[in-house]
């Protein structure tokens, strides 16, 4: 049975995964923690993971990317690992976060969707035969009207991964509303669209002279994305300390 606290409980996603645990024998919610008291769930659930001393095995975290070092704490201080999928962390989080994998084992994706684990490899191969070949490469994401962090976590990990089969050359292009010139061919465009429920779309478009090919993941509902984080939270427990990935689990 795997014990797990969920930050962000009372969140959009937070009810999702509480609704996949439920029907799941081999996992409980022991907790939740939430800044907003809106609503009665079946654990007890706290403001801060100060005011928590519930035992667990892990921690799932859909929040927003404050007090990361209130949770990072409490893990060191239970020895238990993290599913951390909240996007919008600064670089200084990041930091924080990388440095606390020496301690505990973090389980960090900005999606935590098999498809995009999937469509990152093929991007990957992709950019390896195109941008040699003079293609430009641009970024569309498109998410509901609710989404505060912009552009994707998502997008920026498909960013990264593009970026490292170039030798980190290219820079991420976010706006090009300043600028009278025409793209160089060492960026990488990254465009958000922001409304409805839009579960989640991300369009990877190498353009190239007379063609274009796209590759694109739709999300259709958010338990795509909260099953992952149910399934990396079973996978956590007992792992040494260090920061893995989808790949790890899928492989
Ligand atoms: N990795 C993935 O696959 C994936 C998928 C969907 C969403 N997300 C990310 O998860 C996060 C949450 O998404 P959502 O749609 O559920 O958002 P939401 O706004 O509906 O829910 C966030 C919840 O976190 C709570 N919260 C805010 N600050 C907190 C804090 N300091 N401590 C405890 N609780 C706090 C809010 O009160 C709210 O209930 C976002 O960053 C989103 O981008 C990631
Ligand atoms: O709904 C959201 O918010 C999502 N956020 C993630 C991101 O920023 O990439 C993943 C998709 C859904």
């Amino acid at each position: 049975m795997t014990n797990i606290i969920l930050r962000g409980c009372n969140g959009k996603m937070g009810q999702v995964i509480a609704d996949i645990v439920e029907a799941d024998d081999d996992a409980v919610i022991v907790a939740g923690i939430d800044v907003s008291q809106n609503r009665v769930a079946k654990f007890p659930v706290y403001q801060s993971f100060q005011k928590c001393n519930v035992k667990a095995d892990v921690i799932i975290d859909f929040s927003a990317p404050v007090n990361v070092e209130e949770m990072l704490d409490f893990a060191k201080s239970q020895g238990i690992g993290i599913v951390l999928c909240t996007t919008g962390l600064s670089k200084e989080q990041l930091a924080i976060i990388d440095e606390a994998s020496r301690e505990i084992p973090i389980f960090r994706s900005a999606n935590m969707s098999m498809g995009i684990n999937l469509i990152t490899k093929l991007v990957q191969e992709a950019t390896y035969i195109l941008a040699d070949a003079g293609y430009d490469i641009e970024i569309v994401e498109r998410h509901h009207n609710k989404k505060v962090d912009a552009p994707s976590g998502t997008a920026l990990a498909l960013a990264d991964a593009i970026n490292q089969v170039l030798n980190n050359e290219y820079e991420y292009k976010f706006d090009r509303s300043a600028d009278r010139v025409a793209r160089s061919k060492k960026e990488i465009g990254i465009s958000a669209v922001r409304g409805g429920t839009i579960v989640g779309e991300h369009e990877v478009i190498f353009a190239g002279t007379d063609e274009v090919i796209e590759i694109k993941h739709t999300a259709y509902s958010k338990a795509v994305f909260a099953k992952g984080a149910v399934q990396a939270a079973k996978f956590l427990p007992g792992k040494p300390a260090g920061m893995y990935r989808m790949s790890d689990m899928m492989d």
